[in-house]
């Protein structure tokens, strides 16, 4: 394959097709596109991630763009389209084009979702640092779970449950700090009262009601995912690792203590699997904690152990934890020092709340926005 320059956009011949229906999300105009691929950035389990450009007149490229493809018409992931389709904000992936293709390959037909392109995953990130044995910065670590949270707010606000909150479901930009979750492949809309399947996120990141076979839960689900992802960036990796599925609850008793018999009969009557009822540690839950996560200070352990909670109910709720004095260091001082670089930036806006987060916000709005000191 030989490698052309187009307005500084690097092409590969060959790799190319035209797409008759490409949908703008932002416009809702549908035009024919010429769609040229470049590298391939992603495979999940339904389908590949490739950065791609697009173009109608070959001289005005548009992208780049991670273009998800996945088999079309099946009614799981028409849901992803849905939900991008009405997702704006600063910390979801955005939904810039949408379009069907027919494979040549299988002749099958593929859904194409084109999104902004992010350049890492937060799972890359930490890897990263892993690799060369270094600890994430604490002002990191704030900076993305905060994001990740912020996030979250808007979401649950709209009553969509991601179900699949992990590290490589996380795009970051570690040059600008921006964080987007991506992946809503399972995301759902909760409904009051309606049961949902509960074989949903990826092991090590599943809530305990889950794994207990709960069918009636709610997005904090998707809390439980956001204290696992904090807990790796502070430790490096999984904080949960159970080697089966059933085997993630002693996992997470060997942190919190052993599940409440209550907690266990609320969530799913039918349980009959292993209770891990003896404590698998001496002393208190705390001191587990504090063990772990040392380096986060009294304020990342005192947000930690109130998300990693049992209790779905008790664990906070987005808007408690962006007002946490975890993330004070944010509101203090609004610069940080991207990975490699040697003069700090100014962080992104965390802070631009739009009159929809305002609203779910209430009176915790005010503690979190940084107070201006006067002039
Ligand atoms: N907007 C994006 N920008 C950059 N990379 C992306 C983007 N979207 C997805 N990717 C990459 O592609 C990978 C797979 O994407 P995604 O998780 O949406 O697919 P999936 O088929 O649902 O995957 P999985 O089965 O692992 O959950 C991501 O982990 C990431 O590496």
């Amino acid at each position: 394959m030989s490698t052309e320059e187009q307005n500084g956009v690097p092409l590969q011949r060959g790799s190319e097709f035209i797409a008759d229906d490409v949908t703008s999300n932002k416009s809702n105009n549908t035009r024919r596109m010429l769609v040229k691929e470049y590298r391939k950035i992603g495979r999940g389990a339904f389908g590949t991630v490739v950065q791609a450009y697009l173009t109608q007149d070959k001289k005005n490229w548009l992208g780049p763009f991670a273009i998800k493809k996945v088999p079309a018409h099946t009614e799981y992931k028409s849901r992803e389209l849905q939900i991008l389709r009405i997702a704006d904000h600063p910390n979801i992936v955005k939904l810039q084009y949408f379009f069907t293709h027919l494979s040549p390959q299988d002749n099958k037909v593929y859904q194409h979702l084109a999104m902004e392109c992010l350049p890492e995953t937060l799972q890359i990130e930490i890897n990263r640092y892993v690799t060369n044995k270094l600890e994430m910065p604490l002002k990191h670590i704030r900076l993305y779970t905060y994001q990740i949270a912020r996030g979250m707010l808007y979401l649950h606000g709209l009553g969509v449950c991601h179900r699949d909150i992990k590290p490589s479901n996380v795009l970051v930009d570690p040059e600008t700090g921006v964080l987007k979750i991506c992946d809503f492949g399972s995301a759902k809309k909760l409904e009051h009262n309606q049961p949902s399947i509960s074989y949903i996120c990826s092991r090590f990141y599943r809530a305990p009601e889950l794994i207990i076979g709960c069918t009636q839960y709610t997005t904090q689900i998707d809390i439980w995912g956001l204290g696992c992802v904090m807990g790796e960036m502070l430790i490096g990796k999984a904080i949960f690792q159970g080697q089966e599925p059933l085997l993630q609850l002693r996992e997470i008793a060997k942190l919190l203590g052993p599940p409440d018999k209550r907690f266990i009969f609320f969530s799913n009557p039918a349980y009959d699997g292993p209770l891990f009822s003896k404590p698998l540690f001496s002393g208190s839950s705390q001191q587990r904690f504090e063990k772990y996560f040392g380096h986060s200070g009294p304020d990342g352990i005192d947000l930690l152990m109130k998300i990693l909670v049992y209790e779905p109910q008790q664990r906070l709720s987005p808007r408690r934890i962006l007002a946490h004095q975890f993330f004070n260091e944010l509101r203090n001082d609004d610069t940080f020092l991207p990975r490699g670089f040697t003069e700090p930036i100014k962080l992104p806006n965390l802070f631009d709340f739009n009159d929809f987060e305002l609203q779910i916000l209430g009176e915790f709005a005010d503690k979190i926005k940084p107070t201006k000191v006067a002039e």
